[in-house]
């Protein structure tokens, strides 16, 4: 940086114009390492409302002013200025007026420098002239000595004159500059006054302001303390709702999921019935169809065999004479009366030498001895339709009786006659040992059973009617079994008076047993239409 002396001498000692101080001044500004003034205040292309305050403020610190010209510093003032004047409004912020103020002082401090600089260098020029005066009057002393030193002295003090002269034009010079300078001054110190009042105004206006913005703030944050309090009540209230909800919600939500879980498997079990009724539906369908078209061959069929058998009702009468004719003919061939003999094994305890059977043939020959009495006495033929040997089941005595009994379903009379002394087994044979276990049924058990399942399986064509009759022949008096009254038990027995509809079977301990069955029935002819 230059000294002021430096400011004020050219190299060769003599004071500078004022000019070439504030070139130097600006030069110096200009070359300043770091902080050239173009580079800080942007003022031909740039915006001084576009710095910010941390720019301005750093400005500020770093005495950049100092390197500043002053040309520069009255632009940046204006520019100032009318930035704020154009863009806010007339309103200056606190940094840049305080700005303003720096750069404010910096030109006052620059002018009352020049001013002294100014002031020293008038007293110079005084000192100088009285010096030179001085000067002029001992070479006009010395003129009075001798011509020659007179012309040398004269031609000196022509220099001198001239120089004088070129002094006195160049103190012209400066001076008109000083009054130029000076008459800048005042304009700058009027410019800076007025600077000065719209910077108070703006001050004011700025205070003002900001004590409005202070007391609004007061007002707001009173205002705003008062708003939190009521919205911290408020958000207290709604928190404590929030998790009253949320439990509400989550309760809810819990028994939704199990409703959605339920009506999930619900419609899940619906669904799988739904696909299953759908895939039943259609083979019902295809089943339906197919059943109608068999239906329709089926009518077609049954219309022929209905007419068949239409045919075959027309002709049934004819039938069944003819059948019982050829069934008569083959009870007369067999013979109508058939006897079968059944021998009882040994009683437990009885001797096994004891027996008396000598041999049973197939055809029904039955082979007895009896060795008390002698030759040919001793065996014994009997004839029967056929022997049971002891070995003999229940079923095998059975089934040789079966078609004769079921021939009753054809309106044929049938009666089982059971004889033979006592303990021979005439009840074993017809009822049986027990009830319990089938084998062990007797003829009895088994040829109802069998009846009435044939019955059973006919009844959608035939309704039979089933009555039975039970009767004892004991010392040849007939009684019947199945009478409560005892007037009427004894043989002639009143009209229809021994027919039951009702079955009792027990086993009794007489001499003879006798069963008779007889089934009445009636055809009910099924006619097609
Ligand atoms: N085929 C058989 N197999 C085994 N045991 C039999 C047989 N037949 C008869 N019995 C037995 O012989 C005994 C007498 O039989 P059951 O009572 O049937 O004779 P019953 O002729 O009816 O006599 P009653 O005339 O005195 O009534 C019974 O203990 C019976 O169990």
């Amino acid at each position: 940086m230059h000294r002021d002396s430096d400011v004020y001498e050219n190299e060769n000692g003599d004071p500078g114009s004022l000019n070439e101080i504030l070139n130097g001044l600006s030069a110096a500004a200009i070359h300043h390492e770091g902080s050239k003034f173009s580079d800080i205040f942007p003022l031909k292309n740039g915006s001084f409302a576009d710095l910010p305050a941390a720019r301005i403020s750093e400005m500020m610190k770093l005495n950049s002013l100092e390197n500043a010209s002053t040309p520069s510093l009255f632009s940046v003032v204006n520019a100032i200025l009318d930035e704020s004047i154009e863009r806010k409004n007339g309103d200056i912020p606190q940094c840049v007026a305080s700005l303003l103020k720096l750069v404010v002082q910096e030109i006052e401090q620059r002018v009352s420098k020049h001013a002294e600089s100014f002031r020293k260098q008038s007293n110079l020029y005084k000192s100088r002239e009285e010096k030179y005066q001085s000067k002029i009057r001992a070479l006009e002393t010395l003129t009075t000595g001798t011509t020659e030193e007179n012309e040398i002295v004269i031609n000196q003090l022509q220099k001198i004159k001239l120089e004088k002269l070129k002094i006195d034009e160049k103190r012209k010079v400066e001076e008109q500059d000083v009054i130029r300078l000076m008459r800048q001054k005042d304009q700058y110190e009027i410019e800076m006054s007025l600077l000065k009042q719209e910077l108070e105004l703006s001050k004011k206006s700025y205070e003002k302001s900001c004590a409005e913005l202070v007391t609004q703030a007061m007002e707001t944050k009173a205002e705003l303390e008062k708003k939190l309090k009521h919205t911290e009540s408020l958000l207290n209230d709604s928190r404590k709702k929030v998790k009253e909800l949320e439990a509400f919600s989550e309760s809810k939500y819990l028994r939704w999921r199990r409703k959605e879980h339920g009506f999930k498997d619900f419609i899940d079990s619906h669904a799988g019935a739904l696909q299953e009724l759908r895939a039943v539906s259609e083979s019902i369908k295809k089943e339906v169809l197919k059943t109608k078209k068999t239906y329709r061959e089926e009518i077609n069929h049954f219309g022929w065999e209905l007419k068949g058998l239409v045919d075959a009702a027309q002709n049934y009468h004819a039938v069944l004479a003819e059948n019982r004719k050829l069934y008569n003919e083959v009870q007369d061939l067999k013979g109508n009366i058939r006897v079968y003999c059944r021998i009882r094994p040994f009683l437990p305890g009885q001797s096994q030498k004891q027996t008396t059977i000598e041999y049973i043939g197939e055809n029904g020959e039955l082979v007895v001895t009896n060795p008390l009495k002698p030759g040919k006495d001793s065996h014994r033929l009997f004839k029967f339709n056929k022997v049971f040997a002891p070995a003999a089941t229940q079923e095998e005595v059975f089934l040789d009786t079966q078609p004769l009994i079921r021939s009753v379903l054809d309106g044929y009379n049938v009666c089982i006659f059971a004889y033979g002394q006592t303990g021979s087994g005439k009840t074993y044979t017809m009822s049986g040992p027990g009830v319990s276990a089938v084998e062990d049924w007797g003829v009895n058990y088994r040829a109802l059973n069998d009846l009435f399942q044939i019955s059973q399986r006919r009844k959608s064509s035939i309704t039979y009617e089933i009555g039975v009759q039970m009767v004892e022949i004991y010392n040849e008096q007939v009684r019947d079994l199945l009478c409560n009254e005892s007037t009427q038990k004894r043989y002639p027995f009143p009209p229809n008076g021994i027919w039951r509809t009702d079955f009792f079977f027990s086993s009794f301990s007489i001499e003879i047993f006798f069963i008779c069955l007889y089934y009445f029935f009636h055809w009910r002819i099924i006619v097609f239409s």
